[in-house]
């Protein structure tokens, strides 16, 4: 068995623990990486990437058909091998070699295998052969190893072999019946992008879609789903799962739903079962549980960054908080002075507050911050307004019968924006704008100023102030 010592032990490359390992390398630190799998992780090679790469050709030629002078110049349907080919080169084939590289580059050094926690400090690292090397962090270990697909206990679902997202992006067949369980984010986008496809695509729901965000996305999503041939049960229970040969029989209480293939997207559960929690007093396969600084609850030298914490399950807010965790560990080492109030260079004060998620659906989903009921249930004076992108100059020009809808959430008390959705086709690049609001807590009277271009979608920001009114201006009815 090797021992080993170094400044600062990083469990897990995914886009987290590399973003940790960089900040700390960045501050003057040593660090070392382990991973089991590849570096890059799950949103390199089956999460966002090749959800993206699967949904990008069908929202394009869906943009295309919905101009005229284009359409008829689309004459086929998407050609789902070269879909696949372009997947296959978004994820380098599944290898991590420019991944591992720029690790290399960043100064990070990379021990492949399982990492587990093994005492205070103490990281065994055990790979691929069975040798194991216990390594001792000299300040912190950082567990950034993420989170993999929940399977609900249903009867019979596991020994049915149902396909997680992994399956899903990484599939190189189309099934000519694919059934989803769950109505979150996975189950949507991927069964936009296999519909798209030529799937016939069902989704079993247990209550609408998209629970969480803003309710008339979710009812949007199921009338444009419905529209375009998805088949969508809602408020749906599954008593049992079972294959039957070539197919997957699925019991409901809406009937019997027969498929080819059935893909569980269900959430997501920590990956922190095989992790040596145990031997820090803290409970195998929980979540971990950690400060603004992301340090873990009770202990000064451990931390969870990214998915693995259960803050919010996104790459770009896990690498948000990774720079805070990287750059608080280096500050703690070396005894420079830690900035960790509200929106300080240490804390992930944006959590709370402003996370900002599109779904790649068709039409998208772009939002950030409180919905109208989370603002309402933290108490602030709340106002909604509510505006129809289609009469936006801009939408109109974008295609024929743009069809989108977009909210933002005024706390009435401090006159700022505190949350914002939008739904439509291209919505996706709105919502930084919102975000910027949000955090920058910009008051609306400032607002007016910043002057969207004409014509774009964006000028949605002018009608949501024009509905609000100029604070200050009063204007004769
Ligand atoms: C289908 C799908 C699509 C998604 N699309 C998006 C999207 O478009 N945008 C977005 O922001 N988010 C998206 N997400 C979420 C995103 O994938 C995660 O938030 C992100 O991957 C979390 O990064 P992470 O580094 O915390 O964990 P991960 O990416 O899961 O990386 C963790 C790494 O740790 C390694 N590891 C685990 N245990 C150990 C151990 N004991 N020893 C050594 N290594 C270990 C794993 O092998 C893995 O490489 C999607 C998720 C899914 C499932
Ligand atoms: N574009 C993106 O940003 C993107 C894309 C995909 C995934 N992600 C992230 O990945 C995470 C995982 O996505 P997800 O869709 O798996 O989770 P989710 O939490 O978004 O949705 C889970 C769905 O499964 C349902 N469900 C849960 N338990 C169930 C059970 N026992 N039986 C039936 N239904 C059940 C829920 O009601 C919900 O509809 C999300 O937190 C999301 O943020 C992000």
């Amino acid at each position: 068995m090797n021992r080993r010592e170094t400044d600062v032990i990083v469990i897990g490359a995914g886009p987290v623990g590399e973003n940790v390992a960089d900040r700390v390398v960045q501050g003057g630190l040593e660090a070392i990486i382990i991973e089991a799998e590849l570096v890059g992780g799950e949103c390199s090679y089956w999460a966002c990437d090749p959800s993206k790469a699967l949904l990008r050709p069908g929202q394009v030629l869906e943009a295309a058909r919905a101009v005229p002078g284009v359409a008829s110049a689309i004459t086929g349907t998407l050609d789902v091998d070269a879909v696949f080919a372009r997947r296959d080169a978004i994820t380098d084939g599944w290898s991590d070699t420019g991944q591992v590289a720029w690790l290399n580059g960043a100064g990070i050094e990379l021990m492949r295998g399982r990492g587990r926690l093994s005492g205070e400090r103490e990281v065994t690292v055990t790979d691929a052969d069975g040798k194991q090397t216990v390594i001792t962090a000299r300040h912190a270990v950082a567990v950034a190893t993420g989170s993999v697909a929940a399977i609900p206990g249903i009867p019979g679902l596991a020994e049915a072999k149902p396909w997680s997202s992994r399956d899903a992006t990484s599939a190189h067949e189309v099934p000519p019946r694919l059934a989803v369980i769950g109505g979150g984010v996975v189950a949507t986008e991927m069964a936009t992008a296999f519909a798209s496809f030529g799937s016939e695509v069902t989704i079993l729901a247990r209550h609408g879609l998209l629970g969480g965000t803003e309710e008339f996305a979710g009812t949007m999503l199921v009338e444009n789903f419905r529209a375009n041939g998805i088949t969508v049960h809602t408020d749906t229970s599954i008593s049992r799962v079972d294959r039957d040969g070539d197919q997957v029989v699925i019991q409901t209480n809406a009937g019997e739903i027969i498929a080819d293939e059935v893909l569980v997207a269900t959430g997501r559960a920590a990956a922190t079962s095989d992790l040596g929690l145990d031997n820090v007093g803290l409970t195998p396969g929980a979540w971990l549980d950690v400060d603004d600084t992301l340090r873990v609850h009770g202990f000064d030298w451990l931390y969870g960054v990214g998915d693995v914490n259960h803050r919010a399950l996104l790459t770009h807010q896990g690498k948000y908080q990774a720079r805070a965790a990287g750059d608080v560990i280096v500050a703690r080492a070396t005894g420079r002075r830690v900035s960790d109030a509200a929106w300080g260079a240490h804390v992930a004060t944006a959590d709370h507050l402003a996370v900002p998620q599109v779904v790649f659906t068709s039409p998208e989903v772009a939002s950030v911050g409180l919905t109208a009921a989370q603002a309402t249930a933290r108490g602030l004076e709340v106002r909604v307004i509510d505006y129809e992108l289609g009469h936006i100059a801009g939408a109109a020009l974008q295609r024929e019968h743009y069809q989108g809808r977009a909210r933002v959430i005024i706390d009435e008390t401090r006159q700022v924006i505190v949350g914002a959705t939008f739904v439509g086709p291209d919505v996706a690049e709105l919502v930084q704008a919102a975000t910027m609001a949000i955090v920058g807590e910009i008051p609306l009277d400032r607002l007016w100023h910043a002057v969207p271009a004409f014509p774009t979608v964006s000028e949605v920001w002018l009608r949501f102030l024009e509905a609000y009114g100029r604070p200050g201006v009063r204007h004769r009815v």
